[in-house]
């Protein structure tokens, strides 16, 4: 849709430090305080646009950080929209294009001035992105745990909060035998794993194990940069490959698809540089069938509320990681906190992102500021 322009007029960064209620464990980190860049984007009228950043302290997920976020926002990317009207969103990702990856930083501007749009224009963001779902499915991404039976105590409490797709993170020597007694304990629960890169194509018999356990897909076993060898395993598997630290863009989702690297695609809004990019790689699995949901970083509430918009898109077929804000925060950022009933999320109906901002919380947690004017 075309709507009012947004004449950026200031923007603060801060960068905030909450603490996870739980250590969250991966195959490559335990994660327990995070920090990330918030960026408030305020234009001529006096609205005020949100966009969270969802690189970390560490290069591990990918090679972005919470540092190189500051430097590429502070030095680059802010300078380039401060003063700048900007007519349509669409044009920030054209706008940032010369700037080679720093996807998590451009989404930080690129999802701030969504929402900001959206409010000049007095409609929801998911309205302004063409979703239409009211409500959306809610799935929960349970980290490595010492032990199976803390796992199925895990899985026990969150099947009786109602979500609808169980995420088990996985590692070689905590994989096939763990989610093997996961599944005669609970065998019709939608499961799913995640690997995070941890394997390689000489764990190929190993993984072919997974496809007696009717998974609904596994996360990224290769790779975090591989198209190849993942086309390589789909055809011996028959597991689908759920394809995340290697999609970038829409052309990425196009090669991937083109060569059968994948068959499910987790959108993550940092990862692919923002919303119109988003946006595209729906368009585009639309047309070629391919299912896709959207994946969460341990996000505050902001990146959540971007997150609960994306997923009303068409082709967000599954649900995604979007849980409500007390998965991993004691206080979240945004009023109200985001809840779940019986694993449903209702999409706001409020201009922009549909949540408040906290500034006593920002106040709280917030170990860095600068404001940039004109
Ligand atoms: O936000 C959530 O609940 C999902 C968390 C999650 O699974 C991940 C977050 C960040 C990096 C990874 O560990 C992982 C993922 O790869 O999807
Ligand atoms: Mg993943």
């Amino acid at each position: 849709m075309t709507g009012n322009a947004v004449k950026v007029k200031e923007v603060v960064l801060r960068k905030l430090q909450m603490r996870l209620k739980n250590p969250f464990a991966t195959s490559f980190e335990t994660m327990q305080d995070k920090t990330f860049c918030l960026l408030e984007v305020i234009d001529e009228n006096g609205n005020i646009g949100w966009g969270e950043s969802v690189a970390s302290d560490l290069p591990l997920y990918n090679e972005e950080t919470v540092k190189t976020n500051q430097h590429i926002l502070e030095d680059l990317l802010i300078p380039d929209i401060l003063g700048q009207t900007i007519g349509h969103p669409d044009e920030i990702s054209e706008r940032f294009s010369p700037i080679r990856r720093n996807n998590m930083a451009k989404a930080t501007i690129e999802t701030a001035i969504w929402d900001l749009f959206a409010k000049n224009n007095r409609m929801p963001l998911s309205q302004a992105l063409g979703g239409k779902k009211k409500e959306i499915q809610v799935g929960i991404s349970i980290g490595i745990q010492d032990t199976t039976k803390a796992l199925l105590n895990q899985i026990e409490g969150f099947l009786t909060q109602g979500f609808r797709k169980f995420k088990i993170k996985i590692k070689p020597g905590k994989d096939v035998g763990v989610l093997r007694e996961v599944r005669e304990v609970y065998p019709d629960i939608p499961m799913m794993a995640d690997a995070n890169s941890a394997y390689t194509l000489k764990d190929i018999d190993h993984l072919k194990q997974l496809d007696d356990l009717n998974l609904m897909m596994i996360e990224q076993p290769l790779d975090h940069d591989d198209i190849v060898d993942h086309a390589v395993l789909q055809k011996e598997i028959r597991t689908p490959i759920c394809l995340d630290e290697s999609i970038h863009s829409v052309k990425d989702a196009m090669r991937s698809h083109s060569l059968g690297s994948c068959k499910i695609i987790n959108i993550k809004i940092g990862r692919v540089g923002g919303l119109t990019e988003a946006k595209k790689i729906n368009d585009y699995c639309k047309q070629v069938g391919m299912p896709v949901w959207c994946g969460g970083m341990q996000e505050a509430g902001v990146g959540r509320a971007h997150n609960i918009a994306v997923t009303t898109l068409d082709q967000f077929t599954l649900p995604g990681d979007t849980a409500p804000s007390s998965r991993y925060w004691d206080e979240d950022i945004i009023e109200p906190e985001v809840t779940m009933t019986g694993g449903i999320i209702q999409v706001p109906d409020k201009p922009g992102i549909g949540f408040e901002v906290n500034r006593e919380m920002l106040e709280k947690f917030a170990v860095y500021e600068k404001a940039f004017k004109l």
